[in-house]
């Protein structure tokens, strides 16, 4: 992977490439990879946005497969130079069974470690997630903590530990020899709560509140801290990664690295009012309108009409245990890990995260569009 004044030689492959994150990625990688020869997005389901795309003078190749069909996913690796793994299941709604998340997050990512090794491609970049240390079940606030900070890291939740598995697979792979007898060079990306352009929670609170006549009611105290951070730096900091791993292996391989920028810290609530806010609703209250072990009940019931609904129907609110517990807990990063190991800087002040995030829910109200979920990112 030689840098080159040449014609373009690289042959990227994105998993998850329609995602909410892929699809940043991928169009983050169109802009800002000059090197890139080729693109494959590989995802279950492929969003029809990719079509504009393929005009562009780097080929963009779409793949429609599943993780976890490994002979899908070796014909997608073959001949790639990088692989991105962002494709997941990402659920803590009880959508899927834990079966199924297993197999997608964990049983996925070893097809893709193994196509690597068999195919000769040498560099993955596996999306991990905050999740992998916490918030743990006991409640313990992170506050903003680094990659070294110590931390009772306790899963019980499919989804985290179903990522904490996947990324121990991940790291463990560096070093393993692939086809042609070179070091497979991974490392894994940690974003905490992702926000920005096509963030489909961030649009059930909206819809939510519109529903409510434009109000949303506090559940959580203004003090709790829950780490975010924008789209299009998380894609920002892939794409560094992805092009720095070759000539920095012996520093970068095997470790992990938060997603972070200048997102302010603020409690799960009040962050999103920051885009809400502006599209016109309120936040209810300065204290949570109901008790802690009111909203425990509420949860606790739920989860057990989510049991008993199970034969007839899927019922998946947004409040469970598991979801009052992440919102209810501290867990913040402050770090310079990415800056020292790759000079990563945000490629968005907080400020156009902001703008660009607003504009996107203020245009949610005229219905969906004929593109993708995110805009390209040229600058004015
Ligand atoms: N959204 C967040 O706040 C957040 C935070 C930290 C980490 N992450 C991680 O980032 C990644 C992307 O998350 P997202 O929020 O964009 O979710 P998403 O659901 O929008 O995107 C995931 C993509 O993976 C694809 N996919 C799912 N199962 C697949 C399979 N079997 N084969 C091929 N493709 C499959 C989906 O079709 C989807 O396009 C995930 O790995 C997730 O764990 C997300
Ligand atoms: C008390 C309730 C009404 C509020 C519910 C908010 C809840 C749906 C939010 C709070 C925190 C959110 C998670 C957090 O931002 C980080 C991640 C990590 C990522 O890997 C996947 C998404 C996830 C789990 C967010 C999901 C939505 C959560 C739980």
């Amino acid at each position: 992977m030689a840098q080159s004044t040449q014609a373009p030689t690289l042959v990227y492959l994105v998993t998850g490439g329609c995602g909410f994150l892929g699809e940043h990625i991928v169009r983050m990688l169109l802009e800002q990879e000059p090197r890139l020869r080729e693109l494959r997005v590989f995802d279950l389901h492929l969003g029809s946005w990719l079509e504009e795309l393929k005009t562009g003078p780097v080929q963009v190749t779409a793949i429609q497969g599943d993780v976890t069909e490994a002979h899908e996913v070796a014909a997608a690796v073959a001949g790639s130079h990088v692989v991105i793994h962002t494709a997941g299941l990402v659920d803590v709604f009880g959508k899927a069974s834990p079966k199924t998340i297993h197999k997608v997050n964990v049983q996925g990512t070893q097809n893709v470690i193994e196509a690597c090794i068999r195919t000769g491609t040498q560099f993955l970049v596996y999306t991990s997630s905050m999740e992998v240390v916490g918030p743990n079940v006991k409640g313990h606030p992170f506050y903003r903590g680094n990659e070294d900070t110590p931390y009772e890291a306790v899963h019980q939740h499919p989804y985290p530990c179903s990522k904490a598995l996947a990324e121990q697979l991940v790291l463990e792979a560096n070093g393993r020899k692939v086809n042609g007898g070179l070091p497979l060079v991974t490392c894994a990306l940690r974003p905490t709560g992702i926000y920005g352009e096509g963030h489909q929670i961030m649009r059930d609170f909206y819809n939510q509140g519109l529903r409510f006549g434009g109000r949303l009611f506090r559940a959580v105290p203004a003090s709790v801290e829950h780490g975010r951070v924008y789209v299009g730096n998380v894609a920002w900091m892939h794409v560094l990664v992805a092009r720095e791993l070759e000539q920095r292996a012996p520093l970068m391989g095997g470790q992990v690295y938060f997603c972070y920028d200048k997102s302010p810290y603020k409690s799960y609530e009040d962050f999103n009012m920051e885009f809400l806010g502006p599209c016109g609703l309120r936040l209810i209250g300065t204290h949570p309108l109901l008790p802690y072990w009111l909203l425990v009940l509420l949860a606790t019931l739920n989860a057990l009409l989510q049991w008993l609904l199970r034969p007839l129907v899927l019922y998946t609110p947004l409040l469970n245990p598991y979801t009052l517990a992440m919102a209810n807990t501290t867990f913040t990063v402050s770090t310079n890990k990415a800056q020292r190991h790759f000079g990563y800087k945000p490629i968005f002040s907080w400020e156009e995260s902001k703008a660009r995030t607003i504009h996107w829910v203020q245009a949610l109200d005229q219905g969906p569009g004929t593109g993708g979920h995110c805009g390209p990112y040229s600058r004015s």
